[in-house]
């Protein structure tokens, strides 16, 4: 996997500031090479990166599901890359402000050539602190790209006011628990926030971020706090050293109901339409009974999942299998080996629209009893 190249996708409504991140990272001196494929023509002019006008290809998945699209041009574009390979270390793809995420995404899991090259690193999207929440009111893609991200730099800080920055970040941590968020301005962010953070993978995502998962699952204690420490180095702008809140929520807030946590933070505000189910089983889990049951949910439930994720623990199996999925789309292996004082628990994430939150959870239930 280490020989693969990373690739990193940036989303973000339109005029978030993308192309601000972008630039950014070309013009800063960190002796890496990247290329950088932009699907809007001329939108950048940059020598010897390649800008390509791309049209969507569409290829039916799935027997015509239309939730799983791989695009032509970038699988095209990743095989020509490749044919240059070691002329650059990392690959960035900068999407338009209204593209679904998914399609880009779904493309390093479908085509085999490309999965051999290139591995997905982490979707980052920027999000507009001042019209964000517009946004997500009148446009499905700034939510979308949103649920999707790895990491969610909340940019143009400047313009808004300390208030208005919670209330985006509580929309944000209720569409979106386990993403990273970083505020900036002018996308200002350290570049290893958002470049070869291996967060597709999800390592760091369930690793560092778990106090999330807690606020999802309520069956379990709450005592992780070195873990909780850790992310919070995300946070360390807003909260000083040893503030223990957490930015999400274990209640029912709503838009226009805000509820702040004992050091007056707001607290994630849930979506009514998107939302994140994460599942946890201490113990063992049969491969058997599980992968079957993942693949069914998956086929079934696909079109309203766009993104899963999770690391189980498999019964008579000395490493961790990894997954994740991208609507119908799902990809697997066996990782590294569970560590010795690593509890073997099973951890997974769904983020999706209007998921069939009893149906997954009953179901997992089932296959764990
Ligand atoms: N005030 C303010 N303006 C910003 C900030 N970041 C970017 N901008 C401006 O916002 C505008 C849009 O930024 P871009 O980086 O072009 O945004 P984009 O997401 O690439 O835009 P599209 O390609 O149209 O989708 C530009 O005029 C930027 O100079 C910020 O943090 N604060």
């Amino acid at each position: 996997m280490s020989d693969k190249i990373p690739v990193t996708v940036i989303t973000g409504y339109l005029g978030a500031g993308k192309t601000t991140l972008l630039n950014r990272i070309l013009t800063e001196q960190h002796g890496r090479r990247y290329a950088v494929i932009v699907n809007e023509f001329g939108e950048i002019g940059i020598d010897n990166d390649l800008v390509v006008g791309a049209d969507e290809e569409v290829f039916e998945m799935n027997n015509g599901c239309i939730c799983c699209t791989v695009r032509g041009d970038l699988i095209r574009i990743i095989e020509g890359l490749m044919r240059r390979r070691g002329k650059f270390d990392a690959i960035i793809v900068e999407t338009t402000g209204l593209a679904d995420p998914a399609p880009v995404a779904q493309t390093f899991f479908v085509d085999a050539d490309v999965k051999d090259a290139a591995r997905l690193d982490a979707v980052v999207t920027l999000a507009d602190a001042k019209w964000l929440s517009h946004r997500l009111k009148d446009a499905p893609e700034a939510k979308t790209q949103i649920a999707f991200a790895d990491v969610v730099i909340i940019n143009k800080t400047d313009l808004v006011t300390p208030q208005e920055l919670e209330e985006i970040e509580a929309r944000i941590r209720g569409i979106n628990p386990y993403a990273t968020l970083h505020r900036a301005v002018k996308a200002d962010v350290p570049l290893k926030a958002v470049l070869e953070r291996n967060a597709f993978d999800l390592e760091r995502i369930l690793e560092i971020e778990p106090s999330f998962l807690e606020a999802e699952d309520h069956d379990h204690d709450h005592g992780h706090d070195h873990d909780r420490h850790d992310h919070h180095h995300d946070h360390d702008h807003a909260c000083g050293p040893g503030c223990g809140h957490d930015h999400h929520d274990h209640g029912h807030a709503h838009h226009d109901h805000h509820e702040h946590d004992s050091h007056g933070h707001l607290k994630a505000i849930h979506d009514t339409e998107m939302q994140s189910i994460s599942l946890r089983h201490p113990g063992d889990v049969d491969p058997e009974r599980f992968v079957p049951w993942l693949n069914e949910l998956v086929q079934q439930e696909g079109p309203d999942i766009l993104r899963c994720k999770g690391i189980v623990a498999f019964k008579n199996e000395p490493r961790r299998f990894v997954f994740q999925g991208v609507h119908m789309i799902l990809d697997g292996d066996l990782q590294r080996e569970w560590r010795e004082n690593e509890p073997r628990e099973s951890r997974l994430v769904f983020i999706g629209r209007k998921l069939k939150e009893d149906l997954i959870r009953e179901g997992f239930d089932k296959v764990v009893s």
